[in-house]
């Protein structure tokens, strides 16, 4: 049959519309070969099934019933959740090299960072990831990590003191405790107060990227980027993100370019920058990159550390049981002194409680993202290039076979192991593997040496000098113990704030941070910054040298 022309343009357009419908129907199913996982809808796959709020707790449900690894459909894309430590060891470890990647991440990164922040940056044969990486291998490894010790020290012993004179304070003095590290590290400075107002302006950028990375409405933009043609009006996430980047490339600038003037000047202690500085020169790249590369360091040094101790905080509140077990072990082995590093080998509960802290309340519960650049199969099924691979660290950590009564805070899971974080991350046998809490992988923290020192400190002095009561409700004359599923929502979650009443062990206790205080405020000048800084910093014996054609 011969079709004339107007008849011949409706079965064209038929044909069109029937074969666009088909392929829309197959958005947000999933392909047979996959992983299992939840059933889709059409269109959206599994996008309505994610909650903005307590995710985990829905990935949780998902890994019991799908076992170590499903997918979820988000549209055309795929999401693998690795749910048991073999699937993780596996995969992000042992294939690191496709598995060490970013998803792309239009507000998270685009928009909120100007696609600068390390933390989301995609490792692709071009990116500047990879030059990124080596430089926070040279001054975040093993060995420079021990030279930052002596910041570790006094910092430390302020926050005790800040403990000490003002208790109801206590979650700004351990963030002070922890970004005071980071500045000092990085930009030459110290964070001498929590009414800092840079310090203060930190935190709440950091909060607010922490909040906006997770929404539905951000995944939307990824599913659907034809929706970013939008006009701003009608898309408040990516108003309000234009507006937190601003203000957060001021803030990094700000911090960064001070620095680099006043090595310039030969005013600025030996730090981080100096080599970042030499870098920029070398390799050409902006203000606006170096400005974010420092700034990465010092969000991804203290807010992950500072949270995860309000953790350890709140354990101590709810079990003063454990708080009284670390207590015997530290008065047996430190007596009337303040324990230090040496002390490591000797206190096997305090170690187990620094683990058990991370366990317990992780802090990324779903990790950071990664993807998988080359197609690959794991178990028998198909896990596709390009798609999002999320380690289900909250999953892993509460799996009561992996950690029995997995929500009680219980450190004796953890008293026959003497791992560093890095024994362990590398350790061939995966189930010896303490926790997830640093990542897996080519992208694991590379911080985690500074880390394990800081918390070991906090936890061991903490509990040395001080008692963790409960507070009492004046009108009930109840005690008020904190609700451990009341946790503050994000990329990273936290205890919300909470009541504790905490007060020296006793007179001679309170004294002794005192005069630790009066003894190591010794080394610092009247603005309270350190005169010289401690020996053995790789940038101590070498003259500033700077350029500032960027
Ligand atoms: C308890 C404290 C900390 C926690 C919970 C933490 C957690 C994490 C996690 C989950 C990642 C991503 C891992 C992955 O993608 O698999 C990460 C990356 C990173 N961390 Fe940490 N971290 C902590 C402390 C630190 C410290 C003290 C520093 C530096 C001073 C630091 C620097 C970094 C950097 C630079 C990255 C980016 C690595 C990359 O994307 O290539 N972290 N951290």
């Amino acid at each position: 049959m011969i079709l004339n022309g107007s008849a011949q343009s409706i079965f064209a357009v038929a044909a069109f519309i029937a074969i666009l419908l088909w392929q829309m129907s197959k958005i947000g199913r999933r392909p047979k070969d996959y992983p299992p996982g939840p059933p889709t809808l059409p269109l959206l796959g599994n996008l309505h099934q994610i909650p903005d709020q307590k995710r985990h707790l829905q990935f949780e449900k998902w890994a019991r019933e799908y076992g170590p690894v499903f997918s979820l459909m988000l549209g055309t894309k795929a999401m693998i959740v690795l749910n048991s430590d073999q699937a993780i060891k596996d995969l992000v470890d042992k294939r690191g090299a496709i598995y060490s990647s970013r998803p792309d991440a239009y507000i998270a990164q685009d928009i909120l960072s100007g696609g600068l922040r390390v933390l989301f940056m995609p490792n692709s044969p071009t990116g500047v990831w990879k030059m990124v990486r080596k430089f926070l291998h040279q001054i975040l490894s093993v060995s420079a990590a021990r030279t930052y010790v002596p910041y570790q020290d006094l910092e430390n012993k302020a926050m005790l003191l800040g403990v000490l004179e003002n208790p109801n304070n206590f979650i700004e003095h351990l963030r002070r405790y922890t970004a005071s590290l980071t500045t000092q590290m990085t930009f030459g400075f110290r964070t001498t107060s929590i009414e800092d107002p840079r310090f203060k302006q930190a935190f709440d950028v950091s909060y607010n990227i922490n909040l906006l990375t997770i929404y539905t409405n951000s995944a939307m933009l990824d599913l659907l980027p034809i929706l970013r043609e939008l006009p701003d009006f009608l898309l408040p996430i990516r108003r309000e993100g234009k507006k937190i980047h601003q203000n957060e490339r001021d803030l990094f600038r700000n911090y960064y370019l001070n620095t680099k003037q006043a090595l310039k000047n030969g005013t600025a202690k030996p730090c981080v920058c100096k080599d970042l500085v030499q870098m920029q020169v070398k390799e050409g790249f902006t203000d606006d990159l170096a400005a974010y590369i420092s700034g990465s360091i010092l969000q991804a040094g203290s807010e992950t550390t500072a949270s995860i101790l309000v953790g350890f905080v709140q354990a101590m509140v709810i079990w003063p049981e454990v708080a009284r077990a670390a207590q015997e072990e530290l008065d047996r082995v430190c007596e009337d002194r303040f324990p230090d590093l040496n002390d490591v080998p000797n206190l096997p509960y305090i170690r187990a409680c620094a683990k058990e802290t991370l366990r317990w309340m992780p802090g990324f519960f779903l990790g950071i993202p990664h993807a998988v650049t080359k197609d690959d199969t794991y178990l028998g099924y198909r896990i596709p290039q390009g798609a999002t691979v999320i380690l289900n660290v909250w999953g892993v950590h509460m799996d009561p076979e992996r950690h029995p009564n997995p929500r009680r805070f219980e450190p004796m899971r953890y008293i026959n192991d003497d791992q560093s974080s890095i024994d362990a991350a590398n350790n061939p046998d995966v189930s010896k593997r303490d926790h997830f809490v640093f990542g897996a992988g080519r992208r694991r923290c590379q911080g985690m040496h500074i880390a394990d020192r800081s918390i070991y400190l906090a936890i061991s002095r903490l509990l040395w000098a001080f008692d963790f009561k409960r507070a009492v409700n004046p009108k009930t004359q109840q005690e008020i113990v904190p609700d451990m599923d009341d946790l503050a929502d994000g990329m990273m979650s936290l205890p919300h704030p909470f009541q504790a009443n905490i007060v020296p062990r006793n007179a001679h206790k309170a004294q002794c941070i005192r005069d630790e205080w009066a003894e190591i405020s010794k080394l610092l000048d009247g603005e309270a910054q350190w005169k010289e800084v401690p020996k053995g910093l790789k940038w101590n014996d070498e003259q500033a040298q700077t350029d500032d054609t960027h």
